[in-house]
């Protein structure tokens, strides 16, 4: 028989054997103590080193006696009378605990008839390092599993939501109506008009408010990756950074509310399957043959025009009457232009908490500065509103802000494709004096009139460094960047995505 161990027997047999004999040597000798029991658990065998640190000053002393007489605790019965190993444990015996293992002895005809003990190590500081690791790991699970069912409860309440207007009154009329149902609702409005803030509070005030609530960003996702972020996937079912396997948000969020944001931008094939998952309140997760039970309420936004992308044949009109339940229009700030100052006061109230942007100042809205903020369109909505806000006191001397101190803000976030660079403000904002000659001034530092480029290209161009600066100054943080600028993040994902901008 060809072997290539050197200097082996060519017998499998006896290299078992001399495997199994060095062994037992290497364990006698590097173990803390070792013995061997008969198939009634006496001791037939034990070492020196052993005997003596239960008493015994003749390891002889010891042979013949129950192993519980001379190991108080031992649990080599059990492994005689089960036939199964206990390959690692912790031995309790009023001294040092020790680490042990024990294993059957089995005879050819595989019946037990004895077993051996080894105590590895009583020096439990051998095994610090791994229960530090251990115990740390443990802690940091335990805190990232707090914080992260910390981030999926409501952060708002329909308190929250500041407006006294006949349209804002009628949509928290209908907010509440939604949180006392478990149907779908379907939020709609521009962006920044609060829908987020919508789905908190009615998964705040709904029965399911003990359950988590869990976002998917439509938008922000690759195709391609949508899937997975939905129903999950086996590990090993796609090669990716995640081959662990992956728990999908409709997994996540059983028992709570899953919050579908921008559900306009949902590919067609991705569509049909959540319908499906939507009537049978089941799924697989991708690769798995595992049937996946849920239950979901789905609450989902969009700023798109969906019954346009229903007509277009962009989004399935079997989804959109099965997500088109309870359906609530956020309004644009424009149309309850009433509720501005009180917004206003909210969100410089908010400011002023220390640690914000106000340091702990209090502000007053002088007359003229109110009649500015209630004339302007406010395209990104009340986000804006907290933007302009925001670099206004941040910027300013003074607590009491007027036309002039406030004028040079105004439009100043909104995005070229929002209003124009130059002179973006309406006609009606009487801070477009001042806005528009900011703007232009930082236009023309820019653009270069007269060059080869076509005014679309100049624009591009424009909106790249723009986008550029504000993400540079946010380390890449796309929330942060867009509700620097006043943009939705998933209109910034989208242009990010449409500029080749990398992030
Ligand atoms: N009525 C309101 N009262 C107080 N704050 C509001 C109100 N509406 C919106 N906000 C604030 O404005 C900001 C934007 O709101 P939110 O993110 O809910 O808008 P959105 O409609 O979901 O926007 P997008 O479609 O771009 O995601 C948040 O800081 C939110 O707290």
């Amino acid at each position: 028989m060809k072997t290539d161990l050197i200097g082996v027997p060519a017998d499998y047999s006896a290299i078992l054997r001399r495997a199994m004999d060095s062994l037992f040597r290497t364990f006698e000798n590097f173990s803390e103590g070792t013995l061997i029991v008969d198939a009634d658990a006496r001791i037939v065998w034990i070492n020196e080193r052993y005997a003596a640190r239960f008493g015994f000053a003749d390891s002889r002393q010891a042979i013949g006696l129950d192993c519980e007489t001379v190991i108080p605790n031992s649990l080599m019965r059990e492994v005689v009378q089960t036939g199964k190993p206990i390959l690692l444990d912790m031995l309790e015996n009023g001294r040092e605990p020790l680490v042990v293992m024990r294993l059957p002895l089995k005879d050819e005809a595989g019946r037990t008839v004895g077993a051996v003990g080894f105590a590895l190590f009583d020096e439990m500081k051998s095994l610090t390092p791994l229960f530090s690791h251990y115990s740390r790991v443990q802690e940091e699970l335990i805190a990232a599993r707090q914080s992260l069912a910390q981030a999926r409860r409501a952060k708002y309440t329909l308190a929250s939501f500041v407006g006294t207007s006949a349209a804002s009154l009628e949509v928290k009329r209908q907010a509440r109506r939604a949180s006392y149902v478990d149907s779908p609702v379907l939020l709609l409005g521009e962006t920044g008009t609060g829908k987020e803030l919508l789905v908190h509070a009615i998964h705040g005030t709904s029965a399911r408010a003990k359950g988590p609530l869990v976002t998917v960003n439509v938008a922000a996702i690759p195709d391609t990756l949508l899937e997975v972020e939905f129903f999950g996937a086996a590990p090993g079912a796609y090669t990716g950074v995640e081959r662990r396997g992956r728990v999908g948000k409709f997994e996540l969020a059983n028992g709570g509310t899953l919050f579908l944001d921008e559900i306009g931008d949902m590919p067609l094939p991705l569509q049909g399957k959540l319908l499906r998952v939507l009537q049978d309140q089941e799924f697989e997760p991708l690769g798995s043959n595992r049937i996946v039970r849920t239950d979901v309420r789905i609450v989902a936004a969009t700023s798109a025009d969906l019954p346009a992308l229903v007509a277009a044949g962009r989004f399935r009109a079997d989804l959109f009457y099965r997500l088109n339940v309870l359906t609530i229009h956020a309004p644009p700030l424009r149309a309850r232009r009433s509720d501005i100052e009180a917004l206003a006061y909210a969100i410089l109230e908010d400011l002023s908490t220390p640690g914000r942007g106000g340091h702990g100042r209090h502000f007053e809205l002088q007359d003229d500065a109110l009649r500015l903020l209630a004339a302007y369109d406010w395209p990104g909505n009340v986000r804006e509103l907290r933007n302009t806000l925001e670099r206004a006191v941040m910027l300013c001397d003074t607590e009491r802000i007027d036309a002039r101190t406030l004028a040079p803000f105004i439009g100043a976030s909104v995005l070229p494709d929002r209003g124009s660079i130059a002179g973006a403000a309406p006609a009606s904002n009487p801070g477009s004096a001042f806005a528009s000659a900011d703007r232009k001034a930082e236009a023309a530092a820019q653009v270069q009139p007269g060059g080869t480029d076509s005014y679309a290209q100049a624009m591009a161009d424009f909106e790249r460094r723009y986008l550029c600066d504000a993400l540079r100054a946010t380390g890449g943080r796309v929330a942060e960047a867009a509700a620097r600028i006043g943009m939705g993040r998933a209109t910034l994902y989208k242009k990010i995505a449409a500029l080749n901008i990398a992030i």
